[in-house]
């Protein structure tokens, strides 16, 4: 089953705030002189630069979407000037937009879903390869048979599922539809901002098709809306990668870097250990370690009093909390320690994975159930006249820890005080 649970908001936010503002430029009857010349240049200089930028940074799939993204406007935006320009629709007009109708969606959907996985230059021969063959096959057939490719395209195959609205022609919202339902399942299987991005992508396409001959800006503002989702996505996932840990999900090292040098005056750092993992990596396997990190992550995220979780390395967290003192900061510490300790992990196997949501609860429920549960060490500092930098606090943090560890762990400690709890790691077998 796809995991519900993972849908991110800021997945789709950058994505659907282009589309509104794109959708509010696209309705306004006339645009300022400024933005009439920005959108006229804006799908080529994406083109070239997001296509720069994918080529640099070997992401093909979006490469060769900016590509399919800029053919239809060029195709269309020619039909559009023309009928703007003289008032009457070009003669193969009803047979561009007919197919761009139906190619435009089919290889958006197509390359969106066309995951990167073999080698660099033959992902980018067979995309070529795919794309040059629908493209030379749809331009051959319009250019010989160009009535009767119209005639077939614009027949009403369905009356009963056809109504007065839809302008593009019969398959081309099946398609959509299919696209769309592809794209989503996608995102769900595997929530990536790009994922994220193809689908509103998809949506503001299949607003921008039927209006491209209704609002004269809706073509060039559409397809450079898109384009940016694109580049943006893009960029969002490079900046992930070198900001974000991808195993908890948590900023990582760099971006508590970059957070340590605008602190501000008054601040507490916390340093979160988790204990005996070793021995726990050792009994239990890498994989359910890593699982137990994901765990452990979910939890001291929760942490009260505004602090901020980064995963420092291994198996060290760092909780950052800006302008309090380590008095405000020690119950919410305590209560997020306890949390941890409090938690049951249900290890799952994955050889003996049950094979539906009945018997994994029967199973879970019965003799075969295996639960662990972790502790941490949390060692906390504040910025005073011992420690100025926030290098010194973090030291002083990891002093503290190792004064948690040799408290015997599972505790809380500072400087100057320290709580005891005690450590516990525990396997059910029946
Ligand atoms: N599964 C998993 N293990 C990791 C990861 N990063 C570090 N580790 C393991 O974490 C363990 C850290 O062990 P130690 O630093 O010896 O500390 P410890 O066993 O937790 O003991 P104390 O800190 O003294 O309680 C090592 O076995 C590392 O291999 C990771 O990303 N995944």
């Amino acid at each position: 089953m796809p995991r519900l649970a993972a849908f991110r908001l800021g997945h789709f936010l950058p994505a659907l705030l282009l589309l509104g503002g794109g959708l509010l430029a696209a309705t306004l009857p006339t645009l300022t002189d400024f933005f009439t010349s920005l959108f006229n240049v804006l799908p080529t200089s994406l083109l070239l630069l997001g296509g720069t930028f994918c080529v640099v940074y070997g992401r093909q799939r979006e490469l060769f979407m900016l590509l399919v993204l800029y053919l239809g406007y060029f195709l269309l935006d020619e039909q559009a000037d023309y009928y703007l320009e003289f008032g009457v629709v070009r003669e193969d007009a009803a047979l561009v937009f007919h197919l761009c109708s139906l190619l435009l969606p089919a290889l958006y959907g197509l390359f969106a879903l066309w995951q990167e996985r073999t080698h660099l230059i033959q992902d980018l021969v067979a995309r070529a390869a795919v794309l040059l063959a629908v493209v030379g096959v749809a331009a051959a057939l319009a250019r010989r048979y160009p009535q009767e490719l119209e005639q077939w395209l614009s027949v009403i195959r369905w009356p009963s599922l056809h109504a007065e609205w839809m302008s593009l022609v019969q398959f081309a919202y099946p398609l959509f539809l299919l696209v769309m339902l592809a794209l989503l399942v996608q995102y769900l299987r595997t929530p990536r901002p790009v994922h994220g991005v193809q689908f509103v992508g998809a949506l503001a396409l299949l607003w921008m098709l039927p209006n491209t001959f209704i609002h004269p800006h809706a073509l060039q503002v559409m397809s450079s809306v898109v384009m940016l989702m694109i580049v943006v996505g893009v960029a969002h996932e490079a900046y992930q990668m070198a900001f974000r840990d991808e195993l908890t999900g948590l900023p990582g090292r760099r971006a508590l870097n970059e957070r340590l040098q605008r602190l501000g005056r008054n601040y507490v750092i916390a340093m979160a250990d988790v204990d005996h993992f070793k021995r726990f990596n050792d009994t239990h396997g890498h994989d359910v370690g890593d699982q137990v990190l994901r765990l452990v992550a979910s939890q001291l995220r929760k942490v009260g009093g505004g602090g901020k979780v980064y995963r420092y390395g291994g198996e060290e967290f760092t909780l950052v909390f800006a302008g309090k003192t380590v008095d405000q900061c020690l119950p919410h510490l305590e209560a997020v320690r306890q949390a941890v300790e409090r938690y049951q992990i249900q290890l799952r196997d994955r050889q003996q994975r049950p094979s539906d949501d009945k018997q994994g609860r029967q199973r879970r429920s019965g003799s075969g159930a295996s639960q662990v549960s972790v502790t941490v060490s949390i060692g906390v500092a504040q910025r005073g006249e011992e420690q100025r930098s926030a290098e010194d606090v973090l030291k002083a943090a990891d002093k503290a820890l190792y004064g948690a560890k040799s408290a015997g762990r599972n505790c809380v400690s500072t400087q100057v005080q320290r709580r005891r709890g005690a450590v516990k790691l525990k396997t059910e077998q029946a």
